[in-house]
């Protein structure tokens, strides 16, 4: 069937759950050879991506962004009609005139903050909030969205709590001093920043949210305990790190309450098996290959399966003035086995529940 604009999901079979088209509003697509392999693989499952900027060097101007899209284009796969969304890595150097720039382009549509060393490729990231006001001010302005890897780097704070610290530390004060500027708190994993989003009602002209967060599976679906099950597994460690199960269980809470400001962002941040499985891993999981079904396993924990649609196909749109896709996609109800490694730029990768059997399946063919 195909879903029309706003029409609600197809409930009506046990068996089958047919979506509008979904779109991932937090990816990493990389580039080269690891693109040529990650990419088929959200294209498979969503119309539109919010592209991170974090490759190396990071993707600073509107030449580099236009340039990056030419090449993710370029990779898709022939029949695709995948639409990547591009964003800019703000630095301390990212000025007004670079915001206005970006904007005119229509093909930005956000700028990222990483605080300087925060995460994977985060070096050339802001080292303190003020030097970005001027063009923090400027996204205010022309209602460019600032989407915010939200931890501190601040060493003595333990890692489980930077998300929290950076909330109370750099949010409050950042929306005080910009209210009209849209925010995207990003892969939420705290009960804390899940309530920050709730306890904020402003909405644009348009009546969408400021304030909204994106959600990955993986934070869905796990409490740390996964990083440690029977030894180190590295496949389950990312950033913002997975945290204790009550955070799990408000995260799960927000994401089912068909609350507008939470939406799905994968997160999808693939990491090639060796330097994931060696001394000092990196920081990601891979979730791009199975990402609506992961989705379908946290939903129904809460028999919220009827919530999906929402989440992954409305708010979203919604929140950055897209228009909500046409077409469907449609998952089965059928139990099958996750591969244990997927081609990736020329060695392999382990998708997240490598190994592990899935109740729901994308439909083949889609
Ligand atoms: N989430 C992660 O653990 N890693 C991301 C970066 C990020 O989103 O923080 C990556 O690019 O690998
Ligand atoms: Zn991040
Ligand atoms: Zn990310």
């Amino acid at each position: 069937m195909s879903a029309l604009p706003f029409s609600p999901p197809d409930m009506t079979s046990n068996s089958t759950l047919t979506l509008t088209r979904p779109d991932d509003f937090h990816l990493h697509l990389r580039d080269g050879a690891a693109m040529r392999d990650a990419l088929p693989w959200t294209a498979r499952q969503f119309a539109r991506a919010i592209v991170m900027p974090n490759l190396k060097p990071p993707v600073v101007h509107l030449r580099q962004a236009l340039d990056y899209r030419a090449r993710i284009v370029a990779a898709l796969p022939e029949d695709s009609d995948f639409t990547p969304l591009m964003t800019l890595y703000l630095t301390d150097d990212t000025t007004p005139a670079m915001v206005t720039e970006a904007k005119n382009s229509g093909v930005v549509h956000a700028f990222k903050l990483y605080p300087a060393g925060a995460t994977t490729n985060s070096d050339s990231g802001v080292t303190e909030l003020k030097r970005i006001y001027p063009a923090l001010d400027a996204m205010q302005q022309v209602g460019m969205p600032l989407l915010i890897h939200g931890e501190v780097t601040d060493p003595e704070v333990d890692v489980f709590d930077r998300e929290a610290v950076f909330i109370e530390r750099h949010l409050i004060a950042l929306r005080r001093a910009f209210p009209e500027l849209k925010i995207v708190l990003e892969h939420i994993t705290t009960a804390q920043a899940a309530a920050f989003i709730q306890e904020a009602h402003d909405r644009d002209a348009q009546g969408a949210p400021l304030l909204a967060a994106t959600l990955t599976a993986h934070h869905l679906l796990h409490n740390r305990n996964a990083m440690f099950k029977g030894g180190m597994r590295p496949h389950y460690y990312c950033l913002p790190v997975l945290k204790r199960e009550t955070h799990r269980q408000a995260l799960l809470d927000v994401a089912t309450s068909g609350d507008d400001r939470f939406f799905l962002g994968t997160d999808s941040a693939p990491h090639a098996r060796n330097t994931k499985e060696t001394a000092c891993g990196c920081a990601g999981c891979f979730t791009a290959a199975n990402a609506l079904e992961l989705y379908c396993a946290a939903f129904e924990q809460r028999n919220a399966l009827h919530r999906l649609d929402d989440f992954a196909s409305r708010f979203g749109a919604a929140f950055y003035g897209l228009p909500r896709n046409t077409g469907s996609i449609t998952l089965e109800r059928r139990s099958w086995q996750v591969p244990d490694t997927l081609p990736y730029a020329d060695a392999d990768i382990v998708p997240l529940h490598a190994g592990e059997a899935m109740e729901w399946q994308v439909q083949v063919g889609v």
